[in-house]
């Protein structure tokens, strides 16, 4: 790795929430230790089931954390942003992979393998302390997405996504950032990604969402909250 592909590398890492209090020093004696990875989309980053050897770090791109029914339907747990870490269930408890994990763009992720991994949480208290921090919120995320997953009706489902997903105060309505592509929000709601067209379509139409592209604008916030509630399809 050349001098100027470390430097980037070491500030794509220190944007990680958990080497948040690491010195750049202390950051600079696991550059060495990763093994970088670049991945298309699609690609299985992590295998569910298969054994935790390394815990990974999103640097760029975009993942996503899935299991299949026995059907082999796609169910998605969660959406993996850039810089993030993952891979850290199996290294804290020692079991096989909770899910699998794939790419959703093409992204580039680094592997820090499980022993200086496990060395980094034990002797850093930071990285424990934001661990724990980590692992509060992805309960919390799970309780969202059970409470999600227990609407009825698909309209339901998707709205109650939009309204989980982060907003930002815009002239035009609420912006709702990192809103995913209909494929993603259709794995994340257990439906079809022609329902979910149709569900953005319907709420356009009525004037709840506005949407240009990718970027969905929230018009009406209480109507939208009134959806997932009514349970409308
Ligand atoms: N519900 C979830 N939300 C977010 N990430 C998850 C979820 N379930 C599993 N993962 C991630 O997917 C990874 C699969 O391997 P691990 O079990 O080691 O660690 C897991 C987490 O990093």
């Amino acid at each position: 790795m050349t001098e100027k592909e470390q430097r980037l590398v070491l500030g794509l890492l220190a944007q990680c929430s958990l080497f948040q209090e690491l010195s750049e020093e202390r950051l600079q004696r696991i550059l060495p230790l990763l093994k970088f990875r670049q991945v298309q989309r699609e690609e299985t980053v992590l295998g569910m089931g298969d054994p935790s050897d390394a815990m990974g770090f999103l640097l760029k791109g975009q993942l996503k954390a899935v299991a299949y029914s026995s059907s082999g339907k796609e169910i998605g747990f969660s959406l993996i942003r850039a810089v993030s870490h993952f891979g850290e269930l199996s290294l804290i408890d020692g079991q096989p992979r909770s899910a699998a994990v794939l790419a959703v763009e093409p992204s580039l992720v680094a592997f820090l393998p499980r022993k200086p991994a496990l060395e980094l949480m034990i002797n850093e208290p930071s990285v424990s302390a934001r661990m724990m921090v980590a692992l509060t919120q992805l309960v919390r995320r799970c309780n969202q997405q059970i409470m999600l997953l227990g609407y009825q009706q698909a309209h339901s489902r998707v709205c109650a996504l939009l309204l989980r997903s982060r907003h930002e105060e815009t002239p035009d309505g609420l912006k709702v950032l990192d809103f995913p592509s209909q494929r993603e929000v259709a794995s994340l709601t257990n439906t079809s990604r022609e329902t979910v067209s149709r569900v953005l379509g319907q709420l356009q139409e009525s004037g709840v969402i506005s949407k240009k592209g990718r970027s969905v604008w929230i018009l009406d916030l209480p109507k939208l909250e009134k959806r997932v509630l009514e349970g409308r399809d």
